[in-house]
């Protein structure tokens, strides 16, 4: 062999092959992957190679008779009701392509209404608005007019459509009451040729698809949403800078002027724990994935254990899609199995299934609502003694005997949140601990919406109507006060964990 020979086969040796190249090339790009911000450049990328991306016609209905878009008009609009977020909304992209299919221009618009309420906190307003905050900055960029409007949308939406020569409105779905109301309102208000399409922006599988009745448990929904999800748990194609232009722009917002402004109980203030937006809440994905999903499984009723993924205030303002989270947990689904499958359970079987309760069951807050069995039952123990009893204040200021329950009291007042197995012995205790049932369910309510950041959502009405009331739940050996509804205890909380570290943690200096 020549010199010149020998030289180039010995290069070609050390040379990495392009298999040995691709092998390197991935476990860099891991590497770089796992330092922080990996999730979001991979959800980046993952978006953009899904342009293409079919929308599910099951994801939205029309609430008017019209189903075109009006003729001559200068634009669409996405009434943004629920979904506080750019990407990963069904119904941003459902109306993106409605206007560009159009040449339409596209605003989106939130009616911004401050019940005068108790439960109306700085807590809530200002995770809210920071959050809308972000979702103006990413629709600037986007060539998306992003208009804040004061007023419950069947006041101001009709106006806002006409003044803007709107030809179609989108918005997306939620189950509760209040929302319903302002839906139902437009609905009779917006002229006859102006289309109103809702799209389940929150849902994977959409709450009027997943069933089309009550249902009675997980047991029952756990299977039809299964099913489904094949059909439904699809990639999200990108929201992109949109090609026309709006002649009538949006008016600047004054955040901070419009926050301050706002008639809430600035008592309850901001948690540290949990910054506001989508940036934020996928920060809070990405802790998860990389850490706390592994012991979900085994640690996940050990409140001193951080093994949930604490996403839910993202969740329930929409900062975060379930669909993304669930999306991104299932690709980590080989090392982590069996708590891919509780985490999923959780997440999606459960969550869904409190929209399906709130959407059919009109009476979702209240005693009425429970199932006939579990009324009965409470009605026959409405008047057995109780072991304690304490009036809505004792409670809420943290002043019982029980240690554990003060404990749990006291870091939902303080950080606006409380442990997923806690929050079942805390409800639980309400119930035990005053003079009705019905009763403990407002308080119940009452502390929940005002205190947790996650609170004012389905999962909160079902989370205490399933303590106290037994909704998809079942009937358990009868016992003073409870009757049949499901008992726990302070014994049973001390073979699950150790309760003395929580308390000695979190039982109130002073509230
Ligand atoms: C009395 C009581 C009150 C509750 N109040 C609320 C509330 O106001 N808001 C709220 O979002 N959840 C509520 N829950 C449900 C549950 O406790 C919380 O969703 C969970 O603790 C939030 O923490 P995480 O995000 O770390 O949950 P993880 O365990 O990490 O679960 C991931 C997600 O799944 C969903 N999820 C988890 N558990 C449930 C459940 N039991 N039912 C429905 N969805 C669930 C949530 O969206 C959650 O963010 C309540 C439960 C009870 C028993």
């Amino acid at each position: 062999m020549s010199d010149k020979k020998r030289k180039a086969t010995s290069a070609a040796a050390s040379r990495p092959s392009a298999k040995q190249q691709k092998l390197v090339s991935t476990k860099e790009e891991k590497k770089k992957q796992r330092a922080a911000g990996w999730l979001q450049e991979l959800v980046n990328q993952q978006r953009s190679e899904k342009r293409d991306m079919k929308l599910n016609k099951k994801r939205l209905r029309f609430l008017s008779d019209t189903q075109k878009i009006k003729q001559g008009s200068d634009g669409v609009l996405y009434w943004m009701l629920r979904d506080h977020r750019v990407q990963d909304n069904w119904a941003l992209i459902h109306a993106q392509r409605l206007a560009i299919k159009e040449n339409l221009p596209l605003h989106v618009c939130v009616c911004l209404v401050v019940p005068e309420s108790e439960v109306s906190t700085l807590r809530h307003y200002s995770f809210m608005l920071k959050g809308l905050e972000e979702v103006a900055k990413k629709c600037k960029r986007l060539d998306i007019q992003f208009h804040l409007l004061h007023g419950s949308a069947g006041e101001i939406l009709p106006g806002f459509v006409s003044d803007h020569s709107l030809g179609a409105v989108v918005t997306d779905f939620s189950p509760l009451r209040e929302p319903l109301q302002w839906l139902e309102d437009l609905k009779k208000k917006l002229p006859n040729d102006i289309p109103l399409i809702q799209v389940d922006a929150h849902n994977i599988v959409p709450c009027w698809v997943a069933s089309p009745k009550l249902e009675y448990s997980a047991r029952t929904i756990r299977g039809k949403i299964t099913k489904l999800l094949p059909e439904f748990l699809t990639d999200f194609p990108p929201v992109e800078k949109h090609p026309y232009t709006a002649t009538i722009t949006a008016k600047p917002v004054d955040w901070v002027e419009t926050l301050a402004s706002l008639q809430v109980d600035r008592t309850v203030g901001e948690p540290e724990w949990a910054k506001p937006g989508t940036k934020a809440g996928m920060a809070m994905l990405e802790s998860f994935i990389d850490v706390r999903l592994k012991v979900f499984d085994t640690q996940r009723n050990d409140p001193n254990a951080p093994a949930l993924s604490q996403l839910s205030p993202w969740i329930r303002f929409g900062h975060l899609s379930a669909h993304r989270v669930a999306l991104q947990v299932q690709q980590g689904r080989k090392s982590t199995g069996q708590s891919v499958a509780s985490f999923i359970e959780e997440l999606v079987v459960r969550r869904e299934l409190t929209d399906n309760f709130c959407f059919y069951n009109k009476k979702y807050d209240s005693l009425e609502g429970a199932y006939e069995w579990a009324q009965k039952t409470l009605k026959d123990h409405a008047k057995d003694e109780r072991p304690y009893l304490y009036t809505r204040e004792q409670l809420e200021n943290a002043k019982t005997h029980d240690k554990l329950w003060n404990g749990a009291q006291y870091q939902m007042v303080t950080e606006g949140k409380m442990h997923g197995f806690l929050r079942m012995y805390w409800a639980k205790k309400i119930l035990e601990w005053t003079s009705s049932p019905e009763e403990a369910l407002s308080i119940a309510l009452y502390l929940n919406d005002r205190y947790e950041l996650d609170g004012q959502d389905p999962n909160g009405f079902v989370g205490c109507m399933w303590s106290i009331c037994g909704i998809h739940d079942q009937g358990w050996k009868e016992r003073p006060v409870f009757g049949k509804i499901r008992y726990m205890n302070y014994k049973g909380c001390l073979r699950k964990f150790k309760v003395a570290e929580f308390e000695k943690k979190y039982c109130p200096k002073k509230l």
